[in-house]
């Protein structure tokens, strides 16, 4: 399972372009995982744009996450749910997904990777890496410092989240993570396939350089 490109949707930031079609542009890009993230829409809402995007990443090839909403990943078909602090625990998340549904983890420290990686965590993200206007209440950025002794203390795949953009991401993977989420560099671009494009070559140019 490759976490090198994982794109989240978001209509404010991807200029009224619906989660769907953002979804269908990154994917195109060549985004490995397209993750479903509204807080304002209602779980039917919610449901059904989820169901849309389920169709897109399979016929891409592209893993799909849903944020928060474990009820609507599963409802959906969704390849899996991405949880943070405020939600449901990944333990009990894992008890209730059915085998091989996938449960990422929001971290932001060594501790909490570790005990995300205990618990029954398919990926961590190191919440958020750098600072980022992106997310309302997203504490400062953990650093590279972090993101390295996290990548030292868990062996799950290590995505880094905030902040991140074509400018920084070869440090950011440098640093030890296996690949990076983000929302503005790609669906905030007037050209979300471009975007996609151009970062998932930086990746792949970095993780080479590093080899
Ligand atoms: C890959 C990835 N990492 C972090 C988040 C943040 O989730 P969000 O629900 O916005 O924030 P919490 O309040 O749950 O920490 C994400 N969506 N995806
Ligand atoms: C969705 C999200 N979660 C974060 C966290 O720290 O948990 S930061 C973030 C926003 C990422 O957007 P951008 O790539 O535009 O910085
Ligand atoms: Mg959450």
């Amino acid at each position: 399972m490759a976490y090198d490109l994982y794109v989240v949707t978001d209509e404010a930031i991807g200029r009224g372009r619906t989660h769907t079609e953002l979804a269908r542009l990154a994917a195109a890009g060549g985004a490995d995982v397209i993750q479903l993230r509204d807080k304002r829409l209602p779980g039917r809402d919610l449901l059904s744009a989820a169901v849309a995007i389920r169709e897109i990443t399979r016929d891409a090839g592209a893993l799909f996450i849903v944020n928060d909403r474990l009820d609507v990943a599963l409802a959906a078909g969704a390849d899996g749910v991405h949880l943070g602090a405020s939600d449901l625990p990944v333990g009990e998340a894992r008890r209730i997904a059915p085998p091989g549904f996938v449960i990422g983890a929001s971290v932001g420290s060594v501790a909490a990777a570790v005990r995300a990686a205990a618990t029954g965590a398919d990926y961590v993200a190191l919440s958020p890496t750098f600072a980022t206007g992106s997310k309302d209440d997203a504490g400062p950025g953990c650093g590279l410092a972090t993101l390295s002794a996290v990548r030292a203390a868990v062996s799950l795949p290590l995505v880094a989240i905030g902040g991140i953009t074509a400018a920084n991401v070869a440090d950011v993977i440098a640093a030890g993570a296996d690949g990076v989420a983000v929302i503005s560099a790609v669906v905030g671009e007037d050209n979300v396939t471009a975007a996609a494009r151009n970062l998932r070559d930086r990746i792949a140019a970095a993780k080479a350089e590093g080899r």
